[in-house]
């Protein structure tokens, strides 16, 4: 279905460039998520913000329908609510969730991708990797309360969050199913699964674009917990509680070395313009190996990103597949 609903989006934004979304939903107000009196949700019209400051934690809920894919208007929204609770001192976790049952996220917005200028793409893929780096060593706890398919860069985000609890529907699956939209996983995509899943399992999962229901989620470990959908969010706020008896819980980690093993210290430092920066030099040495090249363009790559032949190319000489990559060593050794 993703194939055919990918195939589907990225034709219609060619034909109709003018047509992307920018989906503002109705701003709301309403109680804190625990609760308490006087303590008003805030945040964007994509992105809400549910305080409980007694608990010392928000829960993000995205709302940028239909689908939650992640716009530039999306991104930016998202990144700022983050900024802001970062800054308060109040909060010390995050529950993300989707604020459409359904729907956790259908990961970057295809239309984004086909049909627009270059700046546009340096712009928006910065913007997808601030979104990742910023939430992968974010200081706050993250949970993510999965309540909804979610693939591709939805599987990202998830991937990013300390703990992950999926709702049991057999409708909601996750994985990184990139490879069945003819599109590689950029690097640290595979070395965000890797990391949670092992190689071999990231390695057969990433080929076949594999996207697991929930029972498969947990066997494989890409998320830690299964729960009745009505459950998710209790649940999350349980797993959150217990984090946040640990005085020193996601700095500690990092200092530990663990939050950090898809970036070297030097990407750390400018992060998002040292990912970006192969990009800028388009004339870089081939990085792939024969039996790649030989294989590209890989079989149902879908036709705007044909026609965007160049860019294409200059992207998959900075997006990976497994190992083969010298920037991924740049990254991650
Ligand atoms: C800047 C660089 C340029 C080149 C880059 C090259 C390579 C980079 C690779 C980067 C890695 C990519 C990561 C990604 O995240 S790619 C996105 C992958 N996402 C998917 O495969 C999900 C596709 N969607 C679905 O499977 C389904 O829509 C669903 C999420 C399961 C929901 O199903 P359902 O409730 O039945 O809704 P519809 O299918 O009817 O969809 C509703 C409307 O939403 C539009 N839609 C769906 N997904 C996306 C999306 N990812 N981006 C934008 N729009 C999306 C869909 O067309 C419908 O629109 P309509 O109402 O106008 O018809």
């Amino acid at each position: 279905m993703a194939l055919a609903v990918g195939m589907r989006v990225l034709t219609r934004a060619l034909h109709r460039p003018w047509a992307r979304g920018l989906r503002v939903a109705p701003g709301r107000t309403g109680p804190a998520a625990g609760g308490g009196d006087g303590v008003r949700c805030f945040g964007s019209p994509r992105v809400l913000v549910e305080p409980d400051p007694a608990a010392g934690v928000a829960v993000v809920k995205m709302r940028n329908p239909p689908v939650n894919s992640f716009s530039l208007e999306f991104l930016t929204e998202l990144l700022i609510s983050l900024e802001k609770l970062e800054n308060d001192k109040t909060f010390r976790g995050i529950i993300l969730t989707s604020d459409h049952p359904g729907i956790f996220s259908a990961g970057l917005d295809l239309t984004e991708m086909c049909g627009r200028k270059p700046e546009h793409y340096m712009e928006y893929w910065k913007a997808v990797q601030e979104m990742w780096l910023r939430f992968y060593l974010s200081n706050l706890v993250v949970i993510a309360a999965i309540n909804g398919v979610s693939p591709a860069g939805g599987c990202l985000l998830s991937l990013t969050c300390d703990y992950r609890v999926l709702a049991n529907n057999p409708k909601y699956t996750i994985g990184l199913n990139e490879t069945r939209l003819g599109i590689v996983a950029p690097f640290w995509f595979k070395d965000m699964m890797v990391n949670t899943v092992g190689y071999r399992t990231a390695e057969r999962a990433l080929q076949l674009g594999l996207l697991f229901p929930p029972a498969e989620a947990l066997r494989v470990g890409v998320v830690d917990q299964v729960v009745p959908e009505d459950q998710v969010q209790s649940t999350a706020r349980s797993v959150m509680a217990q984090w946040l008896a640990i005085p020193v819980c996601r700095p500690g980690v990092q200092n530990q070395g663990l939050g950090r093993a898809v970036l070297s210290p030097e990407a750390l430092g400018e992060a998002p313009s040292c990912l970006i920066q192969p990009l800028a030099a388009p004339d870089d040495p081939w990085p792939l190996d024969a039996s790649r090249q030989s294989a590209f363009p890989p079989r149902g790559l879908p036709a705007c990103l044909c026609l965007q032949a160049p860019l294409f190319l200059s992207l998959v000489r900075t997006l990976v597949g497994f190992g083969v990559h010298p920037k991924s060593k740049r990254i991650s050794s």
